[in-house]
């Protein structure tokens, strides 16, 4: 049967182009199929979205909250069944995908709050006229996700874009096609206008023609640094558009003395390998220093990786981690494990993919100290690398060795160590004794370096969705006191 996958001017239709399939990689079996937008489909999205705009904007900020509100209501109403359905396309267990329903609802509240903060409106009289700031929407904008949050990283954009008074054309992830049908029904039961959100789903074909079309004013994109650096390319040219980039890391965690060893063990697992290791936050580098306590954390952490639960999203005792994205995403980790060993890495805890069919890893845990030159790669899943480092400053220097700038964080019982260590190191998410994964919405999310365009998003997403308008107004033109030389009246 037609699957009508694509969202256009408020109309469900089927896509003109190439079938694919949304995997479950737990159970390997298709869990969506459909097919992809061809350029004249994204065309008229890109359309609808524009004869939409005006409209929408001139609505008012409270009827465009209003629906985002009831969309938020929907999304608790209907949380278990879309928590099944991340589940069933990314393998994260439900737990978890309970907790991307929560962080989607909670953008609503967040979003408006920052909207006000960061964009509202303000004046000052001066002797001349009011000085007036106010903020406007940029127009049509357009959404790329990416797979590892199929729910809340695209509505991370859209959220804050409708309540400025964007219009949006959605492009998701081909991997996760249906948390996004899902997610768009729930906005057009919440009632928002036909053309306001549009959806075009498909792979990388699709991207590219909404990407490239003329008649986006603003490209808002989460995903790897590859493509992100590809659009920034695109755009270069293009200085009167917006372009937002959240890519990846390499995100380093460096351990100093710590009190309390378990403690910071838990830290150390959560950055690593919640999500089988697949946020852009999560650490890839452990840097230990050459004490005693330190081989006791490493070997505490290599006792606990080794019992970590790693089993089905809907197991009636949940595990920690569940599968990967894709049978091929985790080969890839093994592959990534070889490569480290190949340079001379050496393994602690071995990576394995039990069933090439699937998308199951055990975590795995890589001492590279004796490798010459680490490679400056995001290997996206559940490894970690593990370096000893001779002094601090050596920690510091290798910890910065990187072209990204996301994440980074320090155990260390030392206030001064903590001062020196938030000053010297280069990344937009800096912590102190806590995981580096699981960062807030409601403070500014983004990265440095290769990891972003200094458009930062969460609570700042505010600033992108907007611009600001300077007015000097007075009701009636007056003549001044004094004329300026030269002139005559
Ligand atoms: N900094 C951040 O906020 C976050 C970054 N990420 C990063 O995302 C990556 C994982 O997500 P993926 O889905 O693999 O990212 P990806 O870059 O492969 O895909 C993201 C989106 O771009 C589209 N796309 C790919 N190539 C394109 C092209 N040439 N033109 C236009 N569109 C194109 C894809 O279809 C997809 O919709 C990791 O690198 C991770 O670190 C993930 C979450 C948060
Ligand atoms: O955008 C927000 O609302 C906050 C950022 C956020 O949720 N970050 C998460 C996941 C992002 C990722 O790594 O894919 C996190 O820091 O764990």
């Amino acid at each position: 049967m037609e699957h009508l996958n694509q969202f256009i001017n408020g109309q469900w239709l089927s896509g003109e182009g190439e079938t694919f399939d949304s995997i479950d990689p737990a159970k390997n079996v298709s869990v969506w199929q459909g097919n992809s937008a061809v350029v004249s489909q994204v065309d008229k999205a890109v359309t609808a979205a524009r004869e939409s705009q005006f409209a929408w904007y001139m609505s008012g900020v409270e009827a465009r909250l209003a629906i985002i509100k009831k969309f938020a209501a929907l999304l608790e109403e209907n949380k278990e069944a879309l928590a099944l359905v991340i589940a069933q396309e990314t393998g994260k267990p439900l737990w978890e995908t309970r907790t991307e329903i929560a962080a989607m609802m909670g953008k609503a509240a967040i979003s408006e709050k920052a909207y006000f903060e960061r964009t509202g409106e303000s004046s000052s009289e001066l002797p001349i006229a009011t000085a007036v700031l106010r903020h406007k929407p940029h127009g049509v904008v357009a959404v790329f996700g990416p797979y590892n949050f199929p729910g809340h990283l695209p509505n991370g954009h859209i959220i804050p874009a409708l309540i400025a008074g964007n219009t949006v054309v959605l492009k998701p992830s081909e991997l996760t096609p249906y948390t996004s049908e899902k997610v768009v029904q729930l906005w057009q039961q919440a009632g928002l206008p036909e053309g306001v959100l549009n959806l075009v789903q498909g792979e990388v074909e699709t991207g590219k023609a909404l990407a490239s079309h003329p008649g986006i004013d603003g490209l808002f994109f989460t995903g790897s640094s590859n493509t992100g650096h590809v659009l920034h390319q695109q755009f270069a040219s293009q200085p009167d558009k917006i372009l937002a980039l959240e890519m990846g890391g390499n995100n380093p965690l460096v351990v100093a003395e710590v009190d309390d060893v378990d403690a910071a063990v838990h830290d150390i697992v959560q950055s690593a390998f919640i999500s089988a290791g697949q946020r852009c936050t999560c650490a890839r580098r452990l840097y230990l220093p050459k004490t005693d306590q330190a081989e006791q954390i490493l070997s505490r952490l290599v006792t606990v990786t080794k019992a970590i639960e790693v089993g089905d999203y809907d197991a009636e005792q949940q595990p920690f981690i569940g599968a990967m994205i894709s049978a091929k995403a985790a080969a890839g980790m093994v592959a990534a494990q070889d490569k480290l060993k190949a340079l001379g890495g050496e393994s602690l805890v071995e990576l394995e993919q039990a069933d090439v069919s699937k998308g199951f890893v055990s975590p795995g845990i890589i001492e590279v100290s004796e490798v010459g030159e680490l490679p400056d790669e995001e290997y996206f899943g559940p490894l970690l690398q593990v370096v000893r480092y001779d002094d601090w400053d050596s920690a510091i220097a290798q910890a910065n060795n990187t072209r990204y700038g996301l994440s980074a964080g320090l155990l260390s019982n030392e206030p001064a160590k903590w001062e020196n260590f938030r000053h010297r190191i280069r990344a937009g998410i800096v912590n102190w004794n806590r995981s580096i994964t699981g960062a807030s919405s409601a403070a500014p999310f983004g990265g440095v370096g290769a990891s972003g365009n200094h458009r930062a998003s969460a609570k700042y997403a505010a600033d992108y969705c907007a611009y600001p308008v300077a007015s000097m107004e007075g009701e009636t033109s007056v003549m001044p006191a004094t004329l300026s030389p030269g002139l005559h009246f």
